[in-house]
């Protein structure tokens, strides 16, 4: 699958060794930073994943900021994008299952190396289950991007 990878500074250090085992298991990544460990705000790496996603230059992104909560608040905020923070691996394969979540992210700060390799390989591996009641619960969460 091609997928979009960002982080924050919190993230860096996590991002590096999940591209690796991403890239390990068959993936293509493009890593729209950050590069180095200098602090960067979530949402600016929010909107390059984002971005991506929404232009179908990759499949599905990945965010890692410190706790994963801010990341999916900005890339909520992204017309298209339905994100959502997994820490648990059933959340993660579900979340696309029934919701078709298109952004994962997790925090460096919750998370440790091994159980986000987990999580990325259960959120990856997932497919949208077609039926009719999530088809339904998420166009309504599209009609909610347009709501006052
Ligand atoms: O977790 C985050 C947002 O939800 C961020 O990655 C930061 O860790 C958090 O905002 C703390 O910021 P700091 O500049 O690293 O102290």
């Amino acid at each position: 699958m091609k997928i979009v990878i960002g982080s924050d500074h919190a993230g860096f250090p996590l991002k590096a060794q999940v591209i690796d085992h991403l890239r390990a298991g068959g993936h293509e990544i493009e890593d729209v930073g950050s590069f180095d460990p200098n602090p960067v705000d979530f949402p600016d790496i929010a909107r390059l994943v984002c971005d991506k996603v929404r232009g179908k230059e990759a499949e599905r992104g990945l965010l890692v900021c410190g706790t994963g909560v801010g990341a999916a608040i900005a890339a909520n905020k992204i017309r298209g994008i339905r994100a959502a923070v997994c820490h648990d691996v059933h959340s993660a394969h579900q979340s696309v299952e029934h919701d078709d979540v298109n952004v994962m992210c997790i925090g460096a700060q919750i998370v440790g190396p091994w159980l986000a390799n987990d999580l990325v390989d259960a959120f990856f591996a997932a497919e949208f289950d077609r039926n009719e009641d999530f088809v339904r619960r998420v166009d309504k969460l599209a009609q909610l991007e347009t709501a006052d």
